[in-house]
């Protein structure tokens, strides 16, 4: 592609790629020079350049001697939008998910729905980006931009036609998917997470709203969990630029949902849409599953999907990796659930989903990751306490923090919990404490294969380990 038809000038060099970092410029990339938390990356505009660079997007007044300077004051939009160009063609139906929580577990749920109804379909997230074949891991829940936009395209290039993304306040703040058409967007829910990055909660929501007010195609559609206290904004703003509004929930309009019951595997759900009642068995435990699969059914049904069909699909979804996933059952008879919970909310939604299924004790396992917002620990150890009947604080991701400090911090939440860094050793406790009433529920790192410390990632897998401990 020529530099002339991405920028609309007579620029004759040839655009061999994308890079926002320098180390990956080659002759013909155009680089993306942006001011970062870490470095500022127009620091780097003479190093790209020397490597080959043809055009630096960065802001007026940087510097660029020996390429093209596209300028901008928002040079991360500009360049996503430049990057997307020239990335293109992509699938004909692209959605996205934004919240706290819930994201994962909602895309996943809605690649899961379209192949059901026969759509080539693929999911990017946290898990990785996934198709019916396989995962491949990208290291962040939104990635980059440059890895963003070119897996997008890839995926097309292999036919599928349907993708769902996770849409992370990182990822919107940083412009990371802008030039990728978004159909329809969700918003699953609003509570404590990541304030290290943006500081307070309306700066947080503020990013996430982001994906309503510039992302979300003018003419596409807004899919809103409507029980969450925030649901309202959301539901304001879609109304205001005129998209489409899918509210679903018990305060839901598009999928009511009237009923819950929870049986020992899952829940019988009743739905009421298009002024018909629906029923169907959802093979997944917990409040909050329940809340993920009606979204991503607003999610298919915002692209196309039959009301009827998509709802009735639900019933042969599949457990989400590491989302309460059962690793095994005790000697003595204890199921042991790995789930992802790293918020207090999404603590308290693990315990309320597993309460109901135990006549015994809840035993909790439970740490925060290091280098990450310090003050959801406390609220975190303080949903343990409230809804657990025992609690063992240990290590998530410690990263580059004091591991002794951080459980400190979660413990003065749930003063009465005990202690034990080592997360095999917490697991084992647990597992070996558990009697035949007992539910173990190991909180935090869900899926992940490591458990990173300083900057060394040590092979760990919670599912493997509970069952290794309970062998
Ligand atoms: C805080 C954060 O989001 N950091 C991400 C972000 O950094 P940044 O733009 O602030 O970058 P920076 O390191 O200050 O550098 C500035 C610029 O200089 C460039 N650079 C830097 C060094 C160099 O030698 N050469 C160079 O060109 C960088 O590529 C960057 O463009 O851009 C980098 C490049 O894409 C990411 O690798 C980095 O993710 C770090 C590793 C990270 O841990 N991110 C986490 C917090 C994250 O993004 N999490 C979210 C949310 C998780 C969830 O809730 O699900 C996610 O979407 O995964
Ligand atoms: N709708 C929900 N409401 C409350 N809690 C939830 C909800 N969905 C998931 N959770 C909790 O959050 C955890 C993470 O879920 P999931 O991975 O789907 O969310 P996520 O938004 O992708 O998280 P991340 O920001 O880390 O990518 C789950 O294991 C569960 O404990
Ligand atoms: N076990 C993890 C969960 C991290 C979730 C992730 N989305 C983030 O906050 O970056 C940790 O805190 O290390
Ligand atoms: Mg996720």
């Amino acid at each position: 592609m020529r530099l002339g038809a991405l920028t609309g000038g007579e620029e004759a060099a040839a655009v061999t790629g994308f890079a926002i970092d320098h180390r990956k410029v080659a002759p013909g990339t155009i680089f993306g020079a942006f001011e970062g938390a870490r470095v500022n990356g127009e620091d780097f505009i003479p190093a790209a350049v020397k490597a080959g660079a043809v055009a630096i997007v960065a802001r007026p007044e940087a510097v660029v001697e020996g390429a093209l300077h596209i300028a901008d004051v928002n040079p991360r939009e500009r360049f996503a939008r430049l990057a997307a160009k020239f990335f293109a063609p992509f699938p004909g139906t692209a959605v996205a998910v934004t919240g706290t929580n819930g994201k994962t577990s909602t895309v996943e749920m809605t690649r899961q729905l379209w192949r059901m109804a026969g759509q080539h379909a693929a999911s990017i997230g946290t898990l990785g980006v996934t198709t019916s074949d396989d995962t491949v891991s990208t290291g962040l829940t939104t990635p980059d931009v440059v890895t963003f936009l070119a897996n997008v395209a890839g995926l097309a290039r292999e036919g599928v036609t349907h993708v769902a993304f996770e849409a992370s306040s990182h990822g919107l703040s940083q412009y990371r998917t802008e030039g990728l058409p978004v159909r329809a967007a969700a918003f699953t829910n609003l509570s404590r997470d990541h304030l290290d990055y943006h500081g307070d909660m309306a700066t947080y929501f503020h990013a996430k709203l982001r994906l309503f007010a510039d992302v979300l195609d003018m003419d596409g559609a807004a899919v809103v969990w409507a029980d969450d206290p925030h649901a309202m904004r959301v539901e304001e703003l879609a109304r205001m630029r005129g998209n489409r509004l899918i509210t679903v929930g018990e305060h839901g309009e598009t999928l009511k949902l009237v009923e819950r019951d929870p049986t020992l595997l899952g829940q019988g759900l009743v739905i009421e849409a298009e002024g018909a009642t629906h029923k169907v068995m959802l093979p997944l435990i917990g409040a909050y599953q329940a809340a993920n699969a009606l979204t991503a059914a607003g999610l298919v049904i915002a692209t196309g999907g039959d009301v009827a069909s998509t709802i009735a699909n639900l019933a042969r979804l599949q457990p989400v990796r590491g989302r309460l996933e059962r690793a095994v059952i005790t000697r003595a008879g204890a199921p042991v659930y790995v789930d992802y919970a790293h918020t207090p909310d999404a603590i308290e939604a693990a315990i309320a989903a597993l309460k109901p299924h135990t006549t015994g004790r809840l035993i909790l396992v439970l740490g925060a990751g290091g280098d990450r917002d310090p003050g959801k620990r406390e609220p975190m150890g303080q949903a343990a306490a409230a809804g657990a009947d025992v609690v063992i604080v240990t290590d998530d991701n410690p990263r580059n923090e004091d591991p002794a400090a951080i459980r400190a911090e979660v413990l003065k939440g749930a003063p009465d919990a005990t202690e034990i860094g080592g997360r095999r050793e917490a697991i084992a406790a647990a597992v070996q404490m558990a009697g035949a009433e007992d539910i173990v529920l190991i909180a935090g790192k869900g899926h992940e294969q490591g458990q990173i410390v300083g900057d060394r990632v040590l092979p760990f897998d919670d599912v493997s380990v509970a069952r290794e401990c309970a062998a």
